[in-house]
């Protein structure tokens, strides 16, 4: 389960433990995973901040000293914020704080350095007392923890502050939080280990999960007496003259999810092509002229339309994006012209009635809403979760963790894929998925969620016979056809 800060606030208030009985808990299991992992004499500094994640760090100097390991406390603040963390200082022998002037070459000299300075009380930027202590362990080749949260990262929002301490073990407390899935986008860990804590089980968290198993069983099965385009019959619309490739990917996706039935709409300059690569999906070719009647005659019959993939060149694109948002009773997904056509005019968002399903990346989500790359960066998730609900969209925000959004808060952060998939198409795939699965389920959000984590793991299951390099987005259907062949 992955929680908020104030989902784990709750979590601990539930608990019937004190914050005290908390942090000795947390401190005591902290030692047994250094001790399995160092020996006594291996120079162990754990550097404290002034809240309750020092508190941690004291309680944990306290069981390794008990337990004869060479330990010292660097304090960075005198004046601690938690009573708790306070009493836990006192308990430890002075000789074991390191002097200020010392506290670069006890950095130095560590095999072992222990971040327990700001857990998931940290906001905005290191503060300028802390700033050289923290360039310098992040300098250090010492093992490295962090316990909790790696000091200067903020737990929710994914921010990163300038200098924020890295480490390759993490300990999670409880459960991970949102920073812990990011780590794709941020690096400062090797790894997270969760260190379970006397909690109630957390009955709700607002951020959703998928795993291998839950897929299998969310996956739409075809029933003994099934007949074609039964479970629901997708329509594709985009390409152009140049870019028959993107809507063949389209298709390809949505032969991945399984339908069993495809419309596809395009432009009659590209037809030709697309009816020569691909005999299954029943055409409706157009031109600028005939565009509307067309589309309004195959509408009615389906149940989730994908626009946008390739259409840069499309004459017809924004007689087509009106058209499907204002008369489609299904869901439709936008994808890239489709999304690059609402800028400026995002306000017909508002007046739609039907389900929108947007997937830019980030660069193209940065345009839609008029803001820097560099500014949606560093807040990406909270910006994201702000759009779905004001536009009351889904959001699939994609990236090396695609961030998918709903309209109601929920939100999903994806662990599935790898660079592989870094390539141009792969996107266009992902849009053919994510309307075929949407066409098989009533659950919009999950559909979603499906495709997402589908198209991540095939490329993740490609790299057991492909270099990274060398994932081509057609491998995808062989890997996700493999994958329902052995276990769905
Ligand atoms: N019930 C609890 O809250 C428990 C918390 N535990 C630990 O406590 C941590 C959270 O404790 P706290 O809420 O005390 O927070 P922190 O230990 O993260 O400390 C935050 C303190 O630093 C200050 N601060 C935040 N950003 C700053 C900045 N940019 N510059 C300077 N000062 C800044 C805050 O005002 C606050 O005083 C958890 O991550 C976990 O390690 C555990 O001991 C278990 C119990
Ligand atoms: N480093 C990465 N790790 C995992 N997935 C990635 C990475 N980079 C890109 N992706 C995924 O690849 C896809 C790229 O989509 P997009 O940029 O729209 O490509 P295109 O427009 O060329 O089809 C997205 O699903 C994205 O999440």
């Amino acid at each position: 389960m992955i929680v908020t800060v104030n989902t784990m606030k709750q979590c601990e208030q539930n608990s019937g433990l004190s914050n005290f009985e908390l942090m000795e808990q947390v401190g005591f299991k902290l030692a047994i995973e250094i001790m399995n992992r160092h020996k006594q004499h291996e120079n162990i500094v754990i550097v404290c901040g002034k809240g309750n994640n020092a508190g941690d760090g004291f309680v944990l100097a306290r069981y390794l000293l008990d337990s004869n390991y060479h330990v010292s406390v660097i304090a960075l603040y005198s004046e601690l914020t938690t009573p708790e963390s306070q009493e836990n200082m006192k308990k430890l022998p002075k000789k074991i704080f390191v002097k200020k002037n010392d506290i670069f070459n006890s950095i130095e000299n560590a095999n072992v350095l222990v971040d327990a300075v700001f857990g998931f009380g940290f906001k905005f930027e290191i503060p300028s007392e802390c700033k050289e202590v923290f360039v310098q362990y992040n300098q250090s080749k010492a093992v490295k923890y962090s316990i909790d949260i790696n000091s200067g990262a903020e737990a929710d929002t994914g921010h990163i502050a300038c200098d924020a301490l890295k480490s390759h073990i993490t300990f999670a407390l409880g459960y991970k939080k949102i920073i812990h899935v990011l780590r794709k986008d941020h690096h400062l860990f090797d790894e997270c280990i969760v260190i379970p804590i006397d909690i109630k089980e957390c009955d709700h968290s607002e951020l959703v999960e998928m795993t291998q198993e839950q897929f299998v069983k969310e996956f739409p099965r075809i029933q003994e007496d099934a007949y074609k385009g039964q479970e629901g019959i997708p329509l594709i619309v985009g390409g152009c003259y140049g870019m028959a490739g993107a809507t063949c990917l389209n298709i390809l996706g949505a032969k991945a999810s399984g339908i069993s039935y495809l419309h596809v709409a395009c432009d009659e300059k590209i037809y030709p092509i697309l009816a020569t690569k691909e005999i299954t999906p029943v055409f409706h070719p157009f031109t600028l002229d005939t565009v509307g009647s067309v589309l309004k005659e195959v509408l009615p019959k389906v149940k989730c339309i994908a626009f946008g993939s390739g259409a840069t060149y499309l004459d017809s694109k924004k007689v087509i994006l009106e058209l499907l948002l204002q008369q489609s009773t299904c869901p439709v997904v936008l994808d890239a012209e489709g999304i690059r056509c609402l800028q400026n005019n995002l306000y017909i968002l508002k007046l739609v009635r039907t389900q929108v399903i947007l997937t830019p990346h980030l660069k193209e989500f940065a345009d839609l809403i008029g803001m820097s790359l560099e500014s949606l960066k560093t807040n990406k998730l909270e910006i994201a979760k702000e759009f779905a609900k004001e536009y009351h969209v889904t959001l699939v925000l994609k990236g090396p963790h695609t961030l998918v959004v709903s309209s109601q808060g929920e939100v999903y952060i994806n662990q599935t894929g790898n660079a592989g998939l870094a390539k141009a198409g792969s996107g266009d795939f992902l849009t053919g998925l994510i309307t075929g699965f949407i066409a098989q389920k009533r659950d919009v959000f999950m559909a979603v969620i499906l495709a997402v984590w589908l198209h991540g793991h095939a490329a993740d299951l490609a790299l057991k016979n492909h270099h990274q390099r060398m994932i081509q987005i057609e491998d995808l259907k062989q890997e996700i056809e493999q994958f329902y062949f052995d276990q769905c």
